[in-house]
């Protein structure tokens, strides 16, 4: 044996009984998470259990970010923490987790990340439908996307809030990367038709009118069904991401093709319960005012009156009447902070209404 050889052997030795160790710790980390969830039925007789606690995973993903001491780093460590809670909790009770279909989608992968792997993920053909399947019970949370950093808010989203009475119980990004993608079937035939979503051309509309000019561009509803055509119809390619791609085979033809390298799209998480405070929240609100002069500062002065953080503000129409608005705002802080029932007391007291859409931890992964 060379010495390369031997010294491969002793770590390969090492690392067998760390793995031991590893899984002897998660082992007994699990059965402390049962331990949790019998806990939580005695104490909660008859009433509804809420296995899942947002609110205090945050606080122990944000723990491991904080106090990892690498060389992995902090996301990383994360990553693999969040799929050990999803495990554990599983043990406890599997989520049914809603998200906006098909499978393959971005929505899919944000449901994942922000989960762990451990769920059942439903997918269904629309926003309302998730929101449906949330509100009757069918489902434990719904994952619906909310923001683009390139294409902005997604109304359809916000304007669901306006009616349901389901809560905002977190927030999860995530960096959206799409390729231009071909069978393998078809890959020497010429292209003449591109499928995706709308979402997805307005992401990559400088690329496609630079390398693709005068390509008929064909609208569906989600890039996994805009994969699913480009696999079956030659000729065809499609514009999706990576869990699209390995779903339907196709292979990859033009790399990261989304005109901003930091294209982001923000997703909520939507629930029935309410989420406590879990140190480092935000909390979403729609607010109708009066159509007055002075209407928006009378809105937003509290908020800097009182210190607090605005993160986003947009403008609906008012499904109530013409030109009259709705004010869709987050901000920094948890309804549970004295600072934010001030604010919320005086805009209380401006407003028509003010419907409070929840308060859920700022997203860690
Ligand atoms: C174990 C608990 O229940 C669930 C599992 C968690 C975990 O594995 O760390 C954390 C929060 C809950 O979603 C708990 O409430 O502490």
């Amino acid at each position: 044996m060379t010495d390369e050889q031997t010294r491969l052997g002793e770590l390969r030795e090492e690392i067998d009984q760390l793995d031991q160790k590893i899984m002897e710790l998660i082992s007994a980390r699990a059965k402390c998470a049962q331990e949790v969830a019998s806990v939580k039925m005695t104490s909660n007789s008859g009433q509804d259990v809420f296995f899942y606690r947002p609110e205090r995973e945050a606080q122990v993903l944000r723990r491991i970010k904080e106090q990892n001491p690498g060389p992995l780093s902090g996301e990383e460590m994360a990553r693999l923490f969040r799929e050990i809670m999803s495990a554990c909790l599983a043990l406890e009770k599997p989520m049914h987790i809603a998200f906006l279909g098909p499978i393959g989608t971005f929505t899919q992968a944000a449901a994942l990340k922000h989960f762990g792997h451990s769920v059942v993920s439903v997918p269904l053909p629309a926003i309302d439908a998730v929101f449906r399947e949330v509100e009757s019970g069918a489902a434990h949370y719904g994952v619906v996307p909310v923001e683009n950093s390139t294409e902005g808010m997604i109304n359809h989203t916000l304007d669901m809030f306006m009616s349901s009475p389901l809560k905002i119980c977190g927030e999860v990004q995530l960096r959206i990367h799409h390729h231009l993608l071909v069978s393998p079937a078809n890959k020497d035939q010429e292209i003449t038709r591109i499928y995706s979503h709308q979402q997805s051309f307005a992401q990559c509309r400088q690329w496609l009118d630079t390398h693709r000019y005068g390509i008929e561009r064909v609208t569906v509803s989600s890039n996994a069904e805009a994969a699913r055509r480009a696999a079956e119809e030659p000729g065809t390619a499609a514009i999706a991401g990576d869990m699209a791609a390995e779903l339907y085979g196709l292979e990859i033809v033009a790399n990261s093709i989304e005109d901003r390298p930091d294209n982001t799209t923000r997703f909520l998480i939507i629930g029935r319960e309410e989420v406590p405070a879990s140190g480092h929240d935000k909390s979403s609100i729609l607010v109708s005012m009066r159509n007055k002069p002075g209407a928006l500062y009378q809105l937003l002065e509290p908020f800097h009156r009182h210190g607090l953080s605005l993160t986003r503000i947009e403008t609906r129409p008012s499904p109530s009447g013409t030109w009259a608005y709705v004010f869709y705002i987050d901000f920094e802080g948890h309804v549970e902070d004295e600072q934010v029932r001030k604010v919320l007391a005086d805009v209380e007291d401006e407003a028509v209404e003010l419907k409070r859409l929840g308060s859920y931890p700022i997203g860690v992964l």
